[in-house]
């Protein structure tokens, strides 16, 4: 994971009850890599409303307290649509490593969205290094990232 290893800020990570034990799973591989995270909750499988942790994490990411975020529910649907509320997020529903890679280089994706219930672990690790290993590319893409904002 080299793009974030030099980061001050902490990913950001967010899940509800369905999401909950991705986010334990991507816990672990994070403390293991000595990367630094802040959980923004659930912090139980008890059920629960992925608004309630969307929005905090959305807002850590916009205020540049974290980055990037990591979000998960039992789609990745329903968080991602709260996320993408906020006009500093670009939440980017990833379900395999290549749509990952395009998240970061074509849509400079800052949180990474999982469907918890839908992968396997070995699935959420190849997606989540993806997602931390791969740069912007820029050009063309900043000018279309550049009009996404509205209002
Ligand atoms: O909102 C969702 C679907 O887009 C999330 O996947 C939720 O995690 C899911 O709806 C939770 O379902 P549950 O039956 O309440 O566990």
């Amino acid at each position: 994971m080299s793009l974030f290893d030099n980061s001050e800020k902490p990913i950001g990570l967010a899940s509800d009850h369905a999401g909950y034990k991705v986010k334990q799973f991507i816990i672990k591989v994070l403390q293991e890599k000595g990367i630094p995270y802040r959980d923004f909750g659930a912090y139980s499988e008890e059920s629960s409303d992925y608004p309630d942790f969307a929005h905090p994490l959305a807002k850590a990411i916009e205020n540049d307290e974290c980055y990037p975020g990591v979000a998960i529910c039992g789609t990745g649907i329903g968080i991602s649509i709260a996320l993408n509320k906020h006009q500093g997020v670009r939440a980017a529903l990833c379900w395999n490593p290549e749509v990952a890679f395009l998240a970061r280089a074509h849509n400079d994706a800052n949180i990474l969205a999982l469907p918890g219930r839908l992968l396997s672990e070995e699935e959420i690790y190849e997606i989540l290094v993806t997602f931390l290993n791969t740069p912007f590319e820029g050009g063309r893409h900043q000018r279309r990232v550049s009009k996404i904002p509205c209002g």
